[in-house]
């Protein structure tokens, strides 16, 4: 074991209100918008098929030249109101803006540094916009901040020289004045979502993390902090030296979910963000250069993490124009529409304790009152819903969710086995049935002496 000054500072889950609310939304809205929605990935009339928020290094773009595109932000059709009705219908508790993404460019009106949506034909305070949209709508804000700065002189990706450091503490102490900016100006804040935090620059700053957190925290008890900011003394990253989780959730799981029977996650809280085409998170002009998921598939994703204790961050990538495009309208309807009936499942909901993982789908439970579910995906030909539950409990009743009046037949049939016989319908949506267990007086089964 080392001794770490910058590891991690507490073991266990907080238990505190605001991360048992943070945990208890499990589903949430990621927006990336920034200038890099201007070209869309498209430059000079080619396009990028790399993510959209990376077509400055893609291109090979000058900072003068990208930073130029401040003067052309001007989202006439944003209506902060829309963005966030569309999130309430799609069942969404929590929403994480990119205050600044790796460009630089700040989403309010900063005094720290001149590239922001101040100097820009639209001027208004995006962020200040958002958050009072989003809060009056019952949703939760939390400030995604890239500490990685292409725009920022003293920004260094190595300390390597006096000059270095020099410059790079300079650069430290301006994202600190950010980051204070953003904790005191929007008071209602719920978290920080750090992201570029990978460099060596960072790793040999580790006090500098922490640090930031610890501030956050001073400045707005109760904030939740990602894994991803945080470096310790010898630069390990999420996870301390001594393998102790940094932050108040683990945030690796960036475009890929832990394997559904993966349960060493579920000692911990954590999220997983997700794009909707395979790799963008800033809008590209062309949607279908990629794969893109369908709404079955991200309810799916969904489910999974619940039922793994985890939180899911959707990504939104707004045009420049200030609207969200169709494809991610009709996908925020679909799975709004989902959650409508479903939600139970999965607010307040997270993993359901010992019980194994299942082919037809998962199981969540309820935080507070412990009530069961099983989401079902998967049909078995014989539509019947073979259950293996817990040592010494039983299946009692099981109900459809959404319509609590359709019999279920329930049948044991072995120790710890259960089926559960389906009515001949056609299904076009996952679905939740609620089981009521009991305990089971032991010696009904005599196992086999082999
Ligand atoms: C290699 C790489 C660097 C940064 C990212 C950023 N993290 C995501 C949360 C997005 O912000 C993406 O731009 C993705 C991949």
């Amino acid at each position: 074991k080392k001794l770490l000054k910058y590891g991690a500072q507490y073991e266990g889950k907080r238990t505190d209100a605001a991360m048992q609310k943070w945990r208890s939304n499990r589903f949430g809205q990621f927006i990336h918008w920034g200038l890099y929605a201007i070209p869309g990935g498209e430059w000079k009339g080619k396009t990028y098929t790399y993510a959209a928020e990376f077509l400055k290094s893609s291109a090979h773009i000058p900072n003068s030249t990208w930073d130029s595109l401040q003067y052309q932000f001007n989202p006439v059709k944003f209506d902060p109101k829309t963005w966030a009705k569309m999130a309430k219908k799609m069942g969404v508790k929590y929403m994480t803006i990119t205050t600044k993404h790796h460009e630089g460019f700040c989403l309010w009106p900063t005094q720290y540094t001149k590239f922001n949506i101040g100097n820009t034909p639209y001027k208004k305070d995006i962020i200040k916009a958002l958050v009072d949209a989003y809060n009056s709508e019952g949703i939760d804000v939390n400030f995604y901040y890239s500490v990685l700065d292409w725009h920022h002189p003293d920004w260094r990706y190595d300390i390597k020289t006096k000059e270095d450091s020099i410059a790079f503490s300079r650069y430290l102490t301006f994202a600190q004045n950010q980051l204070k900016e953003l904790a005191e100006n929007y008071p209602s804040v719920k978290g920080f979502w750090f992201d570029g935090t990978w460099d060596q620059s960072i790793k040999k700053n580790g006090w500098w993390t922490l640090q930031v957190e610890q501030m956050l925290k001073s400045i707005r008890p109760g904030v939740v902090v990602n894994s991803r900011l945080r470096a310790d003394d010898y630069g390990a990253r999420h996870f301390d030296s001594n393998g102790k989780m940094m932050g108040d959730y683990e945030s690796g799981y960036e475009r890929r979910l832990p394997s559904p029977t993966d349960t060493q996650v579920i000692h911990r809280d954590w999220e997983a963000c997700m794009t909707i085409p395979e790799n963008q998170w800033g809008y590209h002009k062309k949607w279908d250069i990629s794969y893109t998921k369908t709404p079955l598939e991200l309810i799916e994703m969904l489910v999974q993490t619940t039922s793994l204790g985890g939180n899911f961050l959707l990504n939104f990538g707004p045009k420049p124009d200030g609207t969200i495009r169709i494809e991610e309208q009709q996908i925020a309807e679909h799975i709004g529409n989902w959650m409508k009936i479903n939600s139970a499942a999965i607010y307040n909901a997270g993993h359901a304790k010992g019980w194994p993982r299942q082919d037809w789908g998962y199981f969540t439970q309820n935080e507070t009152t412990g009530k069961l579910y099983a989401v079902v995906f998967n049909i078995p030909i014989s539509g019947i819903l073979k259950i293996q539950t817990l040592e010494g409990i039983t299946i009692s009743k099981a109900s459809f969710l959404e319509k609590p009046d359709v019999p279920i037949t329930v049948k044991e049939i072995a120790k710890k086995q259960v089926n559960l016989y389906l009515p001949q319908q056609s299904f076009s949506e996952p679905f939740v049935i609620i089981l009521d267990t009991i305990n089971e007086n032991k010696n009904k089964y005599i196992d086999a002496k082999t």
